[in-house]
C-alpha cells in the first residue's frame, strides 16, 4: 500500500467542490492505487460548515477504498497541514454581466491568507492549483504570499479553456477529440486568452491546414473559447462546475503522473520566455514528467499571435498592479 497523499481542497462545499471531491477519492486524479487524505476547508459560517459535514457524510457513504482519511475545517492552517497538493477553489464566482476581474478585490484577500498558511504548514513540495477567479492573479498573490515554497509550484487553471478549445477544434475538423495534440491557450483565464491552434495536429496532420479558415479562427474559434464561461453562466445561471472540476483533475493528474510528451496548457510563473516578464502567471504550453512540468520552448510567434499575447499580458499586468498594495 502506498503512503497516502494529502490533498487540501478549499471551498469544499461549493459547486466545484461537490463535483471534485468524489473523483479525487475514487482515484481519478492521483491513480487507482494511490490512497488520499482529503483536507477540506470551508468558511467559518454555520451554513458552510453544515454543508461541508454533509459532503463528508456522503464521502463516507461511498466507502471509497482509496480514501484513507478526511479532515473538515474552517482553519487554513489545519487544511493545509503537510498538504502535498492544494486545490484553491474557494472564492466567489461571477454572475451574469460580470467579468472575472470584477472579482479581483473581493477574492484577493483569500489568497494572501491562504498563501501565508501554505507557507507555514504545507509540505515543502506542495503543488498548488488555483481555480478561484481571477485564477492567474490569485495564483500570483498566493505565490507571493508564500516566499518559502518553490514559486514554480503555484499554478493557475487554464485547463478548462484548453479542453474547451480541444472540443471546438475537433468538432470543426471532424476528428476525434482524443486525436488532437499540440494545442495551447496563452495568457489569462479571461476573455483576452489566446487559444492558438497553429501547431495543432490530429493523427499527425495539421488541423490548421485541414480547417484552412482564418476567419473562423479569428471570429468563431477564439471568441467561442474565450467567452465560454459567460455562455455557461448565461445558460445555467451558475458558473461551470462539473467541467471545471474535470479540468482541475486533468491539470493535477497530468502534472503529477505525466503527459507522455503531450502538450497541455498550465498557468505557470513565467521564466521570462516568450517575452512574458518573470513571475507573471501565464497560460503556456507544457509537458510533464516525474512530477515536474517543462515549458514547450521556442515556438514561432507570428504577428497575429504576438498581438493576442500582448493583449492578454497587458491585462495581467493591470491586474497585478491592482493587487500590488496587498503584497
Ligand atoms: N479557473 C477556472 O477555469 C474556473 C472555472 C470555474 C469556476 N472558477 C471559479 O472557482 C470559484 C468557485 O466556484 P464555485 O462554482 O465552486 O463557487 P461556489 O460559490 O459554489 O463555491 C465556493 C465555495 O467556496 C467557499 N469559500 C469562499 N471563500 C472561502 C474561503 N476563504 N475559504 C474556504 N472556502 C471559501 C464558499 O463557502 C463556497 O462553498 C469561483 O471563483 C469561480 O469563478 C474557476
Ligand atoms: O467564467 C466564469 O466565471 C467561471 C469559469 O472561470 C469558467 O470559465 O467557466
Amino acid at each position: 500500500m502506498k503512503t497516502p497523499v494529502r490533498v487540501a481542497v478549499t471551498g469544499a462545499a461549493g459547486q466545484i467542490g461537490y463535483s471534485l471531491l468524489f473523483r479525487i477519492a475514487s482515484g481519478e486524479m492521483l491513480g487507482k492505487d494511490q490512497p488520499v487524505i482529503l483536507q477540506m476547508l470551508e468558511l467559518p459560517l454555520e451554513k458552510a460548515q453544515a454543508a461541508l459535514r454533509g459532503v463528508m457524510m456522503e464521502l463516507e457513504d461511498c466507502a471509497f477504498p482509496l480514501l484513507a482519511g478526511m479532515v473538515g475545517t474552517d482553519d487554513p492552517e489545519v487544511a493545509f497541514k503537510d498538504a502535498d497538493v492544494a486545490l484553491l477553489v474557494g472564492a466567489m464566482p461571477r454572475g451574469p454581466g460580470m467579468e472575472r476581474k470584477d472579482l479581483l478585490l473581493k477574492n484577493a484577500e483569500i489568497f494572501t491568507v491562504q498563501g501565508r498558511a501554505l507557507n507555514k504548514v504545507a509540505s515543502r513540495g506542495v503543488k498548488v492549483l488555483v481555480v478561484g477567479n481571477p485564477a492567474n492573479t490569485n495564483a500570483y498573490i498566493a505565490m507571493k504570499s508564500a516566499p518559502d515554497l518553490p514559486a514554480k509550484n503555484f499554478t493557475a487553471m487554464l485547463r478548462l479553456d484548453h479542453n474547451r478549445a480541444l472540443s471546438q477544434l475537433a468538432g470543426k475538423a471532424g476528428v476525434a477529440v482524443g486525436e488532437v495534440e499540440k494545442l495551447v491557450v496563452w495568457g489569462n483565464h479571461s476573455p483576452t486568452m489566446y487559444p492558438d491552434y497553429r501547431f495543432a495536429t490530429a493523427s499527425g496532420a495539421s488541423i490548421k491546414d485541414t480547417i484552412n479558415d482564418a476567419d473562423w479562427n479569428a471570429n468563431v474559434f477564439i471568441p467561442t473559447v474565450a467567452k465560454r464561461g459567460a455562455a455557461i453562466i448565461e445558460a445555467r445561471g451558475l458558473s461551470s462546475a462539473a467541467s471545471a472540476a474535470n479540468a482541475a483533475i486533468c491539470h493535477v493528474r497530468d502534472w503529477l503522473l505525466g503527459t507522455n510528451g503531450k502538450w497541455v496548457t498550465m498557468g505557470i510563473p513565467s521564466d521570462g520566455s516568450y517575452g512574458i516578464p518573470e513571475g507573471v502567471i501565464f497560460g503556456f504550453p507544457v509537458t510533464a514528467q516525474n512530477g515536474e512540468y517543462s515549458l514547450v520552448r521556442d515556438l514561432p510567434i507570428d504577428a497575429f499571435s504576438q498581438k493576442a499575447i500582448d493583449k492578454t499580458l497587458g491585462e495581467l499586468e493591470e491586474e497585478r498592479a491592482g493587487v500590488a498594495h496587498l503584497l
